[in-house]
């Protein structure tokens, strides 16, 4: 399938496996990303769940934050899923204290909230509306944040009670809950149309 975009999953930590998994099962070609030459040929990369201060310490450690920058200046197209959403935002609240200012891409107009959801509904799973389905997204939300506030240009896509939690701006995809984890790849499917185009432009 030459015609497939390349797609890059980071695999510093988190869920980096089911990302890879769903894409292959749409004839994407699939890599891991742990290094920054690792992002050449790639159309598109996904930043994983998982733990969004170790991740972006680890990323600071590997020399990927610029890598990452520089990939998606050049055209590559960007989705992050929960602790990855948290990795591109422009502002990011609720870090606890002992961590100080967490590492991120800095990449997205957005602001996030962590661990938006509380102790007491820390994971649940539950039916959304996205843009452009026609029927219900199944999301796991796993200690998930939410997006509180967007710039003008960024296109909110979903809604869970009143907050955002799937929301686009050209290149760039970022959602709180974890689309891998149900077997439903329409998410996945939006994110390589959009790395698609990307890949056009090479
Ligand atoms: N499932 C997740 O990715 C959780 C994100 C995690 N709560 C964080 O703030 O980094």
């Amino acid at each position: 399938m030459t015609s497939s975009p390349t797609i890059g999953v980071l695999a510093l930590q988190g869920a980096f496996r089911e990302h890879k998994r769903l894409l292959q099962s749409l004839g994407a070609q699939v890599s891991e990303v742990r290094l920054p030459q690792q992002l050449e040929g790639l159309s598109g990369l996904i930043l994983p769940g998982g733990e969004s201060t170790t991740i972006g310490n680890l990323m600071v450690e590997y020399g990927l934050i610029q890598a990452i920058r520089d990939f998606h200046a050049a055209g590559g197209a960007i989705f992050g899923t929960c602790a990855g959403m948290i990795l591109l935002a422009r502002t990011i609240h609720g870090t606890p204290p002992q961590f100080g200012v967490q590492p991120s891409l800095n990449l997205m107009d957005i602001t996030v909230q962590r661990n938006a959801f509380g102790r007491q509904v820390d994971s649940f799973r539950t039916s959304l509306d996205v843009a452009g389905f026609k029927t219900p997204f199944p999301a796991v939300f796993i200690r998930a944040p939410v997006i509180e506030a967007v710039s003008p240009s960024v296109e909110v896509l979903a809604e869970h009670q009143g907050q955002i939690v799937l929301a686009r701006s050209g290149t760039l995809l970022a959602g709180s809950f974890h689309p891998e984890l149900t077997g439903d790849a329409r998410i996945h499917e939006l994110f390589l149309t959009m790395s698609h185009r990307t890949e056009q432009a090479h």
